[in-house]
């Protein structure tokens, strides 16, 4: 049985600035140089061994600059995914018997590497692999991957602690086992936090898991990987599989002991894994835990005495940063014809300025591209739509060119039909639409904005006046599991705001919570009774 130890209490890690002249500002740029100048064998990492893969290959490119290769990726076999499925079950018995002092302690050193040595080498494979500004990279796979890893340390430990009441001759406690079976992580391209937060979750309360990584971020995901064996993950506890995933559905999802998917992306994509799980229900030796986090159609809405320069700062910044492509990005907004005409000319003026190219060749640049050609065409698509639609004025942007990287304008619609595609699809990319409305209608378009997108993942509203900021917090109660008032909508932080929601932005487990991690453990109440009854019969029947 484990010791009850304290963990180290933990706190958000620090942001580097990576301004000029800073030593992380050198140290990265001469990581990205290496990166660049190596060509990556992409390896799978099954039962602690890298194996090449011998499905097809699939490129990593830049997205900034698709003719640039970073390495190569082996599309999984539903051999090799078995066999993963095989390391991992080989791995459980150890791993879920070794203490939780220990596991934690592995963690803990993966955040510490991750905060030290190895922080320049995710952020450059981050910046490269994903096209992430430097800011943007530092947030993400340094940052919130660290935060991740040291606030889960600590969640545990309170759920351990927390026990049942005991009574006079009765010790009543709580074991919190692992699942019985495996579990499927199943990881976005956007966030590299969010790719090793998966896996680790599960793995932190005794869990053994098989990883897919998005192909599109696979380059920041081999490095992670390398840095949790350095750490001292044990062999076959998380085993990477690389590619689209659709071996991991055929040949993972459908095994027995399936314990758990652990998954973050798309809703068609969390909708079909679901199916999958929901045809092989009687087959499984447990119900899986389901856990998804999908996508969003964010809002912005202002009032009449929202203070323009907080409003256009959370506009730009809750919808470009990263090429829009947050789950929380801000791609609908909501504002006063009075405070629009205060905001336009500024909002206008400003995302023009937004700079946007090569982010690892020029590390002062704002934006980089879109992930890939896929998400360049439904973006080109969408601007090409608006373009067409009598109710659409597009006020800035509106442009996209993929003939070195894929590069979608920061574009500004404005839409006079609140019922508009734009006000509810997720595009998932720098496009953001606006809905200008009469000041005396707040009311009238807080309810139509509530209901009209079916996500409800993240929202902001932004106003002096408390009545204002009161209604919108009532009216909109049920339209995002992250609300903001005078913020932008995004940059969520571990411990400080716990992220997801619900309708078909997913499960609202709330990702680096305790509420994420209750889910990868199964509880035993275990009843002692020190001195117990020796006669069956009751004091009432005298
Ligand atoms: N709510 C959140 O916390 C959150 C966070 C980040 C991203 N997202 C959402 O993620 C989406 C963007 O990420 P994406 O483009 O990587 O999503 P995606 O759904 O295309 O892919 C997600 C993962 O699923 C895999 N996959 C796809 N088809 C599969 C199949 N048939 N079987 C098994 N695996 C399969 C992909 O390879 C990838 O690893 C957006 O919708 C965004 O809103 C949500
Ligand atoms: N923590 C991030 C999550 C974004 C998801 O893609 C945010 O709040 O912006």
């Amino acid at each position: 049985m484990d010791a009850v130890t304290d963990v180290p209490v933990p706190a958000n890690e620090p942001n580097l600035t990576h301004a000029p002249g800073t030593p992380e500002r050198d140290a990265l740029v001469a990581e990205i140089e290496r990166q660049k100048s190596t060509e990556h064998e992409i390896t799978q990492t099954i039962g602690g061994e890298q194996r090449p893969g011998v499905g097809e290959l699939i490129p990593v490119v830049q997205p900034h600059d698709h003719g640039s290769v970073l390495g190569q990726l082996a599309n999984a076999t539903d051999l090799e995914v078995r066999e993963a499925v095989g390391a991992a079950r080989a791995a459980a018995p150890s791993w879920r018997a070794m203490s939780f002092d220990d596991r934690a302690a592995i963690f803990l050193r993966a955040a510490d590497l991750l905060a030290g040595p190895w922080r320049s080498r995710i952020n450059a494979a981050t910046m490269l692999g994903q096209s992430k500004s430097v800011q943007q990279a530092e947030i993400d796979a340094a940052c919130e991957l660290i935060d991740f890893l040291r606030f889960n340390v600590a969640y545990a430990r309170r759920l351990y602690a927390e026990q049942p009441l005991s009574t006079r001759g009765v010790w009543n406690r709580m074991e919190l086992r692992p699942l019985e079976g495996f579990v499927v992580a199943i990881t976005p391209f956007n966030f590299t936090a969010i790719a090793g937060n998966l896996p680790t979750a599960p793995a932190l309360m005794g869990n053994v898991v098989v990883w897919k990584p998005s192909p599109t971020q696979t380059l920041a995901a081999w490095y992670f990987m390398r840095l949790l064996e350095e750490a001292g993950l044990p062999p076959g506890v998380i085993n990477m599989v690389t590619g689209d995933g659709s071996a991991v559905s055929r040949a993972a999802l459908t095994q027995p002991d399936l314990a758990g998917i652990h998954f973050t992306g798309s809703a068609g994509t969390f909708q079909h894994l679901w199916r999958v799980a929901g045809e092989n229900i009687a087959n499984y030796h447990s119900y899986p835990r389901i856990v998804g986090e999908t996508g969003g159609k964010d809002f912005v809405v202002a009032h009449s005495s929202a203070d323009p320069d907080v409003l256009r700062t959370a506009l730009i910044r809750g919808a470009f940063e990263y090429q829009g492509q947050k789950c929380s990005a801000a791609s609908r907004a909501y504002v006063p014809r009075s405070v629009w005409s205060a905001v336009r000319d500024d909002l206008v003026s400003e995302v023009e300025s937004l700079t946007m190219g090569d982010v690892a060749s020029d590390v002062s640049t704002f934006m980089g591209a879109v992930i890939d050609d896929r998400a360049f065409a439904k973006n080109a698509g969408a601007l090409k739509r608006a373009r067409d639609t009598d109710s659409i004025s597009v006020l800035t942007g509106g442009g996209a060119d993929d003939s070195v990287g894929y590069f979608v304008q920061p574009t500004v619609l404005e839409c006079t039909d609140p019922e508009d595609e734009v006000f509810t699809a997720e595009y998932f990319g720098p496009i953001l639409a606006v809905h200008v409305y009469d000041d005396d209608r707040y009311e009238q378009v807080l309810s139509q904005m509530a209901d009209v997108a079916p996500y409800a993942l993240t929202g902001a509203v932004i106003a002096r006046d408390r009545a204002a900021i009161a209604k919108a917090d009532s009216v909109l109660r049920f339209s995002a599991g992250n609300f903001y008032i005078n913020d932008k909508p995004t940059g969520s932080i571990v411990g400080q705001q716990p992220f997801g929601g619900a309708r078909a932005s997913g499960t609202n487990d709330k990702a680096g919570s305790i509420f994420n991690l209750v889910r990868w453990a199964s509880p035993r109440a275990i009843k002692e009774s020190f001195v117990p009854p020796t006669d069956w019969r009751y004091p009432h029947m005298g």
